[in-house]
């Protein structure tokens, strides 16, 4: 139940080219931006999409087989439930594939509709089932194949946010027993981190970091990355205690680093000034308000100037300093704030 692949996908203006693994019970998220090819990786997988590279599951390469006979299971958004065929004959669907007699196939897909909780439903007709019950057919019906790699593309995108949360959590509970590998697909970085025990971050059609949930957070690489865990984040050159960023802008870092490396402090560590700040803060620079959002409690600032910056402030610091688009700050951000890394 060892997934090993590379996967290599051409189109007139894209390119995939990605090698991705999974080892048994292992739940690996592709998370990325709109665009970045996390479908298309996981399709070439399934074998829906044409791969030029190679996918070997437990040692076998499986890539020139058809889609039935790779021991997949799909649970992608378009992959719907047969409206014909009740929650039951779905989900038996599954074993009959393997050539489950009959009879047999059933007493299973009972017991998986029983697993997702489905038990008061197996007469139902997707079109009578809600989306949140219908996407736990969809699992129930992919697992009861027996796959050895499981493969769910964006799988709660289609739930209202409470059913989300709920389906989530059950999701989570069935992947944890399932003994095979799975690759999920989501935007959501609430998703790939509840699900998922390593997130791999696809953007344009490439791997740009791996890790688990609190490598990626705590020292994320690329803008997109930083973005979603919600840090400012810059590269530059660190000597001893500062990282010199590319137009020669030091920033005093918390700790010594030597080379390429990464500088990242939160916005709420960003104190705004009407005016230069006198005394201790060594990072100080002034700048130009460009944006101002709600976000949660706080107001997010976003400024421009000798470094672009995103601060938090309060909305009566906001008030206090008048804070609109086109008005001129001071940032300040202490040395002790701002975590640096290798690049
Ligand atoms: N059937 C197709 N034919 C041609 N190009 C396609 C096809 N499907 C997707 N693309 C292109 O391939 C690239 C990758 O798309 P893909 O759907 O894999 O990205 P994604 O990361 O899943 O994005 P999203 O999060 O928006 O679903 C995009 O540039 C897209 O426009």
């Amino acid at each position: 139940m060892t997934l090993d692949a590379h996967i290599f996908v051409e189109r007139d203006n894209f390119e995939l080219d990605v090698a991705l693994t999974a080892e048994p019970g292992e739940v690996v998220a592709l998370l990325g931006p709109n665009g970045a090819g996390k479908t298309t990786a996981l399709r070439a997988l399934a074998g829906l999409v044409e791969n030029n590279g190679e996918i070997w599951i437990d040692g076998v390469r499986v890539d020139r087989e058809p889609p039935e006979k790779r021991r997949i299971g799909v649970v992608f958004q378009d992959y719907l439930l047969f409206p014909h065929l009740s929650a039951l004959d779905n989900v038996a669907f599954g074993p009959r594939c393997r050539h489950v007699p009959r009879r047999q196939a059933r007493e299973q897909a009972k017991e998986w509709l029983s697993r997702v909780g489905l038990s008061d439903h197996v007469r139902k007709k997707p079109r009578q089932l809600s989306g949140g019950q219908a996407q736990r057919v969809a699992l129930a019906r992919a697992l009861a194949a027996e796959p050895k790699l499981l493969l769910l593309d964006e799988p709660l995108a289609a739930l209202d946010a409470r059913t989300r949360l709920d389906t989530r959590a059950q999701l989570r509970h069935h992947l944890s027993a399932f003994p095979g590998a799975t690759v999920l697909v989501t935007h959501d970085p609430l998703d790939a981190l509840m699900l998922a025990d390593r997130l791999v971050i696809v953007e344009e059609g490439r791997i740009v970091q791996t890790g688990d949930a609190a490598t990626i957070t705590a020292q994320p690489r690329t803008d997109y990355v930083a973005r979603l865990v919600g840090l400012n984040l810059y590269r530059g050159r660190a000597q001893g205690g500062t990282v010199f960023l590319a137009d020669g802008f030091p920033l005093v870092t918390a700790a010594a680093q030597e080379g390429e490396a990464f500088a990242a402090f939160p916005p709420s560590a960003v104190a705004l000034y009407a005016s230069r700040p006198d005394g201790s803060p060594r990072n100080t620079w002034p700048g130009t308000v460009t944006s101002v959002a709600r976000h949660g409690d706080a107001l997010r600032v976003e400024i421009a100037g000798a470094i672009a910056v995103a601060a938090d402030v309060t909305p009566a610091a906001a008030v206090h300093l008048g804070l609109e688009v086109g008005r001129e700050v001071w940032a300040s951000v202490k040395a002790t704030e701002v975590r640096s890394y290798r690049a």
